[in-house]
């Protein structure tokens, strides 16, 4: 499958190995926000689990476990697609975020290449392809019923890494200062 010209890993790119602070292969990756809807353990999120894993060439991977819910129905007894979507977001935002943060996506492009049912799991894998300047090319798989199971969804993506002040002028004030972060820091980005 031929992605998007932007999304297509430009020549000059780099290997993007994890940050030495990263969790270790085997690791799993901690809950980033425990309001985020792909994986924090809410009743109405996606409830992904995530590990580091290996990968031959050096580059940061992850693997995830989602289990399909009566309630993530799109047409009768199957996932809605759009939710695959949300859980390649997450899954591929996760790896990036294992060589450098804060990023947030720019463009992601999701094939679905069979029916996922409910009650299943989605086995999910995500690579951080390569790196050039701010741009993360990254791919995705989607695996039902087992790591090694028939491929249900692929996904490509390019993520952009930012500096915190887009989340210091953009997320609602009140949830920054939920965080911990002091209203004058606030007002400031936003001067
Ligand atoms: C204190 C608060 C802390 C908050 C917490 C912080 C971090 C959280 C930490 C860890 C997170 C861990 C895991 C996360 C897991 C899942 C989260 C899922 C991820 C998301 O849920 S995230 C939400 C959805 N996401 C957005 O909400 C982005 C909205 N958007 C924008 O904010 C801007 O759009 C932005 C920043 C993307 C770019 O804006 P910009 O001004 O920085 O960059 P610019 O436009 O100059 O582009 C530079 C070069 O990228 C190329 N380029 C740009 N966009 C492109 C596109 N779409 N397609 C192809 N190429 C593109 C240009 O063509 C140019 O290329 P070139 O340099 O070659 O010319």
């Amino acid at each position: 499958m031929v992605a998007s010209p932007s999304l297509e890993l430009p020549a000059e790119a780099t290997v993007a190995e994890r940050h030495e602070k990263a969790p270790a292969v085997g690791e799993r990756i901690p809950v980033h926000s425990a309001v985020c809807f792909g994986c924090a353990d809410l009743p109405h999120g996606l409830r992904l689990e995530s590990w580091v894993t290996d990968d031959e060439a050096g580059a940061a991977a992850i693997s995830s476990r989602m289990v399909l819910r009566e309630e993530q129905q799109g047409a009768p007894g199957l996932l809605h697609g759009g939710l695959l979507t949300a859980a390649f977001d997450e899954v591929l935002g996760s790896v990036v975020a294992l060589v450098t943060r804060p990023c947030v996506t720019a463009r992601l492009e999701t094939d679905f290449r069979a029916p996922m049912p409910i009650g299943s799991t989605l086995w999910l894998r995500g690579r951080v392809d390569g790196r050039l300047g701010r741009k993360l090319y990254v791919s995705g798989r989607a695996h039902l019923d087992a790591p090694d199971g028939p491929v249900v969804g692929t996904a490509s993506a390019l993520f952009l890494k930012v500096e915190m002040d887009h989340f210091l002028r953009n997320s609602r004030p009140e949830d920054l200062e939920a965080l911990g972060v002091p209203a004058e820091r606030i007002r400031a980005a936003r001067a």
